[in-house]
């Protein structure tokens, strides 16, 4: 079974107006803002139905994408929190993917050293990850939140029918953090994972999972908010991953973040068996599956030394060692893993030859 213990403030609803409404009426007027991004400004907004005129509601939309995940777009949401008022009895109403949740998670932590603020997530990787558990921030020097507090939200209120608008390329993105937490925590969730049917996405089945890959994350956050320790689990995947994802953005050919984690997660496997036991057969098959559901980001050898420089500056580090997360078996963590660059480098054959 998957861990059970997720935060109060976390709401499954299909009303979303109607959760939302109560969340607001503890506001005085005039001091609740939302903030979106162009793409669910458009697709989600309407389905709040007229809460920003009924509430006297300050709108807020920046721009979306990666790349928008920056200081200008934080300083733009200050900007107009600062003109018009906000003081640390505002709130400040997040809905969007993981790019905005994180962002303006980041800038209502930051503002008046911390307003209020509640997560609508939009897309399947926010309602199962991004949303939840207080890792805010942004990116910076061309690494991956390189900026960024750790703080909570109000709230977080999870409806699935934002996801009937989702690309297949973002579901995928989602579903690799949802495969993360199978790995890391749960053999039956990574069971019912394998055997969901992606080429034909059953929304109701998805409610289900979706509370079950919660349910992961939220036992991490509970047990550990400020990764001292076995938080780092949920980063499994990600020493590598974020060094994709930034070299990719680098050089001008971006990914998206879940795919960049299921290429980390590959690298991170061969890892697990070399260091950590982890089966050398089910290695093949996992790999193997992954490759065939998410394709790959082609690498060379002589892209080895600037990933490795990437993942020197993995947050989970300490001085000069490089700690990733690994398993044993799928369920069992092992984490502060200190991997030579040798290995790494032989991690990275594994997954160049695939
Ligand atoms: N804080 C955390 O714990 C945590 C966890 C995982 C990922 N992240 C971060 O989250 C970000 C990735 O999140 P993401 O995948 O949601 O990306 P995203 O926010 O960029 O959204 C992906 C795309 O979907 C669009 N979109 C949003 N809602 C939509 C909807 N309902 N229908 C159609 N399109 C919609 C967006 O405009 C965007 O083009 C990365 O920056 C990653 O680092 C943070
Ligand atoms: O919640 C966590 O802890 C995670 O590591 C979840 C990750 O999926 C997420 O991508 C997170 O933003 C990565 O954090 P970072 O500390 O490596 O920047
Ligand atoms: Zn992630």
């Amino acid at each position: 079974m998957a861990p059970s213990k997720i935060h109060s403030n976390i709401i499954f609803s299909q009303q979303i107006e109607a959760e939302l409404s109560k969340i607001i009426d503890g506001f005085p007027a005039g001091k609740v803002f939302l903030l979106t991004e162009d793409v669910p400004d458009k697709l989600c907004l309407p389905l709040i139905g007229q809460l920003i005129e009924t509430h006297h509601i300050r709108k807020i939309v920046i721009r979306g994408g990666e790349t928008n995940k920056s200081i200008r777009s934080v300083e733009q949401v200050w900007e107009v929190l600062s003109k018009h008022g906000a003081d640390r009895k505002s709130l400040l109403i997040n809905i969007g993917g993981g790019m905005l949740t994180d962002l303006g998670g980041f800038a209502a932590s930051t503002f008046k050293r911390g307003m209020a603020f509640v997560n609508i997530p939009t897309t399947l990787l926010a309602q199962v990850d991004a949303s939840l558990g207080g890792k805010t921030g942004i990116n910076f020097n061309g690494l991956k939140n390189e900026i960024g507090v750790f703080n909570e939200p109000d709230a977080v209120i999870i409806n699935t029918n934002f996801l009937k608008t989702i690309d297949h390329e973002n579901f995928l993105s989602g579903f690799a953090e949802m495969l993360k937490h199978g790995l890391i925590k749960s053999p039956e969730h990574w069971e019912e994972l394998m055997t969901y049917n992606l080429g034909q996405i059953d929304y109701e089945a998805l409610q289900a999972i979706i509370a079950h890959s919660v349910a992961v994350k939220e036992w991490h956050v509970l047990n550990d908010l400020t990764e001292k320790n076995i938080r780092k689990a949920l980063n499994f995947g990600h020493t590598a991953g974020h060094a994709f994802e930034s070299y990719a953005l680098y050089e001008g050919r971006p990914i998206l973040h879940g795919y960049a984690v299921v290429y980390g997660m590959i690298v991170e496997l061969y890892l697990s068996a070399k260091k950590c036991g982890f089966n050398e057969t089910e290695l093949e098959t996992i790999s193997g599956w992954l490759l065939q559901k998410y394709g790959k980001f082609d690498i060379a050898r002589q892209d080895y030394e600037a990933l490795y420089e990437l993942m020197t500056h993995d947050k989970k580090n300490e001085g000069s060692r490089i700690n990733f997360t690994l398993i044993s078996e799928i369920g069992k963590v092992e984490i502060n893993q200190d991997c030579p660059k040798e290995l790494i480098f032989e991690a990275l054959d594994y997954y160049r030859q695939l």
